[in-house]
């Protein structure tokens, strides 16, 4: 069974530090909700455990099945089972998407993967994806939509396959049928692969297909609540206000978006 440990990870960008002791743990068959309001470091968490060099990690450690991640580099991360579905996927001219993925599992096996079988699991993504076929030969993510990026990042997770995946609002830019292709396609692949999953969304549509086991709130760099999938319907139906009174903590003012209200879903406080 993989298991991913993050303890007390403080993290800084440009010198201001954005993460401030996070403690997380994820494994094999475990589907992780993270929330919270914008701009409280969710994606510099995502970020940081994948190895982006922006972000430096100034305490605390990460562990891969009791390896240190935090000596690996970003190539070794992901040969050892961890994968980052960004927000943001870059687009790579002059590399053509079938290439991309092709040197990716490559660099991950002894032997090189046949071409027939790499042609025909990326053909079952594709269709399962519901994209078009000639994406294989177009350059990485260049001129896709949105949508396309997104359902790319998806492709390229069921043909790596995996230990751990972070999607980091894998849901964003997506329009209804596709959310509903994009969470199949997830479910299969955690069903194939057995893969734990951190899953950011600001959704519970998403999170209702996902189907989580465990929910956690992001404050200021703290994970300050951790609670199973009821948190996520909380947060839908009452915003973070609320937060401010159960834990004693100010959200900063422009981060308010629900009315205030109060009530609790049995959700334990950690932080
Ligand atoms: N590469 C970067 N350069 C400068 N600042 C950054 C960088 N990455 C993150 N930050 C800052 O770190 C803070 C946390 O950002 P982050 O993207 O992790 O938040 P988030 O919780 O994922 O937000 P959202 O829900 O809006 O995606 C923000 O103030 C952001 O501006």
């Amino acid at each position: 069974m993989a298991e991913l440990i993050i303890k007390d990870l403080h993290v800084s960008v440009n010198d201001i530090e954005i993460l401030k002791g996070i403690d997380l743990t994820v494994r094999s068959n475990e589907r992780h909700a993270l929330m919270g309001p914008n701009g409280n470091g969710k994606s510099t968490l995502l970020q940081a455990i994948m190895g982006n060099p922006k972000y430096i990690v100034t305490k605390g450690s990460i562990t891969f099945d009791g390896q240190d991640v935090l000596s690996m580099e970003v190539d070794e991360r992901s040969k050892v089972g961890l994968f980052l579905g960004m927000q943001y996927p870059s687009e790579i001219s002059g590399v053509t998407n079938s290439d991309f993925l092709r040197s990716a599992i490559n660099a991950r096996r002894e032997k090189p993967i046949s071409l027939f079988k790499f042609i025909k699991e990326m053909d079952k993504a594709i269709k399962q994806l519901d994209m078009k076929p000639d994406l294989a030969h177009r350059f990485l993510n260049d001129g896709f939509s949105g949508g396309e990026k997104k359902r790319n990042e998806i492709v390229q997770m069921m043909m790596l396959k995996p230990q751990i995946a972070m999607l980091d609002e894998i849901d964003s830019g997506l329009d209804v049928d596709a959310l509903r292709i994009v969470s199949d396609a997830i479910n299969e692949c955690q069903k194939e692969n057995g893969m734990g999953l951190l899953i950011v969304s600001h959704y519970a549509r998403f999170y209702d297909y996902l189907k989580p086991t465990h929910a956690h709130i992001l404050v200021d760099g703290k994970i300050v609540l951790s609670s199973d999938a009821s948190l996520v319907e909380k947060v839908d139906t009452m915003g973070y206000e609320w937060i401010e009174q159960e834990l004693n903590i100010t959200l900063k003012k422009e981060e308010k978006k629900a009315p205030l209200s109060l009530g609790s879903c049995g959700a334990k406080k950690v932080a």
